[in-house]
């Protein structure tokens, strides 16, 4: 054959493809979520997510050291109420004492460099187990963004760079970014989940934190997986009511979405790997049907070309761990 054109030569061998990637994982790219537990000593292997743990404050400071010593610059932060802590008001979400705020200023005294982010939402706080107040079995948006404004205040209070609102509430990204304004608390981000779906990917998460619905599902505040054209409404209303940094989530079924985001803001867009999804490869590795190392670094690539400038996952740490080799 005479050919004009043949596109193997720049497959031809690592040093090649490597000159020609066009896109390269780093470790500034991760988020990783850290799950926080009162007492001591506490490290909690999830069950439906081996290899990770819930730990309490002072083995998460060992574990936000060994992260930042690996190029890591950002955690996000969630926290597991005691059940005798949950009501249908959240107030424990604002204590100024609660283990989210005490967490917050352990880390960012351990490790001042560390982008500490925080997940806003009611539900490991809520007696219902739902994202916001319910009244009449409903979830009612005005009253759970007033109390989302309390929450993120005191995070901002506490020491967090960003709050990161995963509710899905209508207003409350607009509503906290006034708060902030209004106490001087001018330096502090918003990470805001813009297009989050109602998923069944998050069930690991929930046996984390014990904070499954306790009645009906997420469907009214949460997004339909049916739809995309809404990821758009959502993302660009966020980011006029102030998000500094909008979120796709989950990540890997929502690639078409990373990609539409990315392609219709200015702001970074970051997307969430969630826990079904560190959970499936898990298992598939587990029982030898996939290369473990090899699915990790193709799913987080896939997720970069998608268009995501940030990915949070529970794979971070993994992540730069094989990629340094
Ligand atoms: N607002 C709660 C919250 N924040 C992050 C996740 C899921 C994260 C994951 O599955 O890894 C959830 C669960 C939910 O919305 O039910
Ligand atoms: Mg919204």
């Amino acid at each position: 054959m005479i050919l004009q054109r043949r596109n193997r030569i720049l497959r031809a061998n690592p040093a090649i493809r490597a000159m020609v990637a066009e896109n390269v994982l780093q470790p500034a790219d991760f988020i990783a979520p850290l799950f926080i537990d009162e007492g001591e000593n506490v490290a909690f292997e999830i069950p439906s997510m081996q290899g990770y743990f819930r730990r309490s404050i002072d083995g998460t400071i060992t574990e936000v050291k060994e992260l930042w010593a690996m190029g890591i610059k950002s955690v996000l932060i969630f926290i597991k109420a005691p059940d005798e802590l949950k009501d249908n008001t959240g107030k424990e979400a604002w204590n100024p004492d609660g283990l989210m705020q005490r967490a917050v200023k352990a880390i960012k005294n351990a490790v001042p460099g560390m982008v500490v982010m925080t997940d806003v939402a009611l539900d490991p706080y809520s007696s219902y187990g739902h994202d916001g107040i319910v009244e009449n079995a409903e979830i009612i948006n005005d009253g759970t963004v007033e109390a989302l404004v309390k929450m993120s205040l005191s995070h901002a209070e506490a020491g967090a760079d960003f709050v990161a609102p995963s509710d899905m509430m209508d207003g409350r990204i607009g509503a906290i970014r006034n708060a902030f304004e209004q106490h001087g608390y001018t330096r502090t981000g918003i990470m805001a989940y813009s297009a989050k779906y109602a998923s069944c990917f998050y069930g690991p998460f929930r046996d984390a934190l014990d904070s499954a619905p306790g009645f009906g599902d997420k469907k009214t505040y949460q997004m339909d997986y049916a739809n995309r054209i809404e990821a758009i409404k959502e993302t660009q209303l966020d980011i006029e009511e102030g998000a500094d940094i909008v979120m796709v989530k989950p990540a890997m079924a929502y690639l078409d979405i990373i990609r539409e985001i990315k392609n219709s803001v200015t702001v970074p867009v970051s997307a969430y790997h969630v826990s079904g999804e560190y959970a499936m490869i898990k298992a598939a590795a587990k029982m030898g049907w996939l290369n473990e190392e090899k699915a990790i670094i193709e799913s987080l690539t896939s997720i970069k070309r998608a268009g995501a400038d940030l990915i949070a996952t529970y794979f971070a740490k993994d992540a730069v761990r094989i990629l340094q080799g």
